[in-house]
C-alpha cells in the first residue's frame, strides 16, 4: 500500500524534472548562516534550541493558518527566542512556496532550513539559490547513495543537513553520513499518529556527539521539559505555534 510519503515523493520527482528544465533565477543569496551552530549555541547557554516552523497547511491537518504572513511569523519567532526557522516550500501538499522562504529569511537574522522533500542533488543548488542555510534529508525517502550525494552537495555549499529518522534502522543509516544533526520524527507517516516516546527510545542508544532534534507533535513547555530529562534539548515545532494568535508570546512561553 502506498503511503503519503510515497505519494509526495512521486509528485516531487516529476516536479523537480520540470523545474530543472526551466530553473527560476534569483539574486545572489547572502552566505549561509550556521544552522546547527545556532542550535548548539542555545543549548550551550543552558536553553532550548527551537526550530520554529512556518507551515501554512499539512496533509494531516489541512489548512492550519489562514492569515499566513511568513515575514511576520519570522520576526515573531526571532523575538520569542527561536534559534532557527524551518520553512515548508512544498506546494502540492503543504501549500508552501520558495518565495515564503526568501521573504522569511530576509525579515530576520535566523538560519533557515528549507523543509522540502529532497530527491535530487540539484535541489540543494536550488535551495542555496533561494537562501536556505540548511536542507532536510529524510532517510525513509532515499537510499544510502542518494543520501550521500545530496549531503555532499550541501557540504560543498557550506550548508547544514538535518537528517530525519523514524526508527533504529534509519538511525543506523543516518549515522553513516557526516552530518551530526539528527531529527527524530515522532509522526508516523503511514497513520499520522504522533508518539513522543519515539524520540526518547531512539536517542537512548545513539552516540553522544550528535545534536538531536525532536520533531512533530510538540505543543507545550511540559513536552519540552520531558524531552530534556532524556537529554534532548532541540525541537522542531510547526502546527502548535502556527495556530497561536500571539506567535511571539507563544514562542517565548516555550523557550523563553
Ligand atoms: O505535518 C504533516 O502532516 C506531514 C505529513 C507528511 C510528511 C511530513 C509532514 N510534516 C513535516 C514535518 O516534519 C512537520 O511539519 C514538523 O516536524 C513539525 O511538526 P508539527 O509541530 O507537528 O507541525
Amino acid at each position: 500500500m502506498s503511503t503519503i510519503l510515497d505519494k509526495i515523493l512521486a509528485t516531487k520527482r516529476s516536479e523537480v524534472a520540470a523545474r530543472r528544465a526551466a530553473p527560476a533565477t534569483h539574486g545572489e543569496p547572502s552566505p549561509p548562516r550556521g544552522f546547527k551552530a545556532a542550535l548548539d549555541a542555545k543549548v550551550a547557554a543552558g536553553g532550548y534550541g527551537l526550530i520554529a516552523e512556518i507551515k501554512k497547511a499539512s496533509p494531516s491537518k489541512g489548512l492550519i493558518r489562514s492569515d499566513f504572513d511568513p515575514p511576520a511569523h519570522a520576526r515573531a519567532y526571532q523575538a520569542g527566542g527561536a534559534a532557527c526557522l524551518s520553512v515548508l516550500t512544498d506546494q502540492e501538499y503543504f501549500q508552501g512556496h520558495e518565495d515564503y522562504l526568501i521573504a522569511a529569511r530576509a525579515a530576520c537574522e535566523l538560519p533557515v532550513i528549507r523543509k522540502d522533500f529532497m530527491v535530487d542533488p540539484w535541489q540543494v543548488e536550488e535551495s542555496r539559490g533561494i537562501g536556505a542555510d540548511a536542507i532536510l534529508i529524510i532517510v525513509a525517502a532515499l537510499d544510502d547513495g542518494q543520501m550521500a550525494e545530496i549531503e555532499a552537495a550541501a557540504i560543498d555549499r557550506n550548508m547544514d543537513v538535518l537528517v530525519e529518522v523514524h526508527d533504529a534502522d534509519e538511525l543506523e543509516r543516518a549515522l553513516r553520513l557526516e552530518s551530526r544533526l539528527i531529527g527524530v520524527n515522532n509522526r508516523n507517516l503511514k497513520t499520522f499518529e504522533v508518539d513522543l516516546k519515539k524520540t526518547y527510545e531512539l536517542v537512548r542508544h545513539a552516540p553522544k556527539d550528535c545534536t538531536f532534534v525532536a520533531e512533530s507533535g510538540l505543543t507545550s513547555r511540559a513536552d519540552l521539559d520531558a524531552m530534556a530529562e532524556h537529554d534532548i534539548r532541540c525541537f522542531l515545532i510547526g502546527e502548535s505555534l502556527m495556530r497561536q494568535a500571539d506567535v511571539e508570546a507563544a514562542t517565548r512561553a516555550l523557550v523563553g
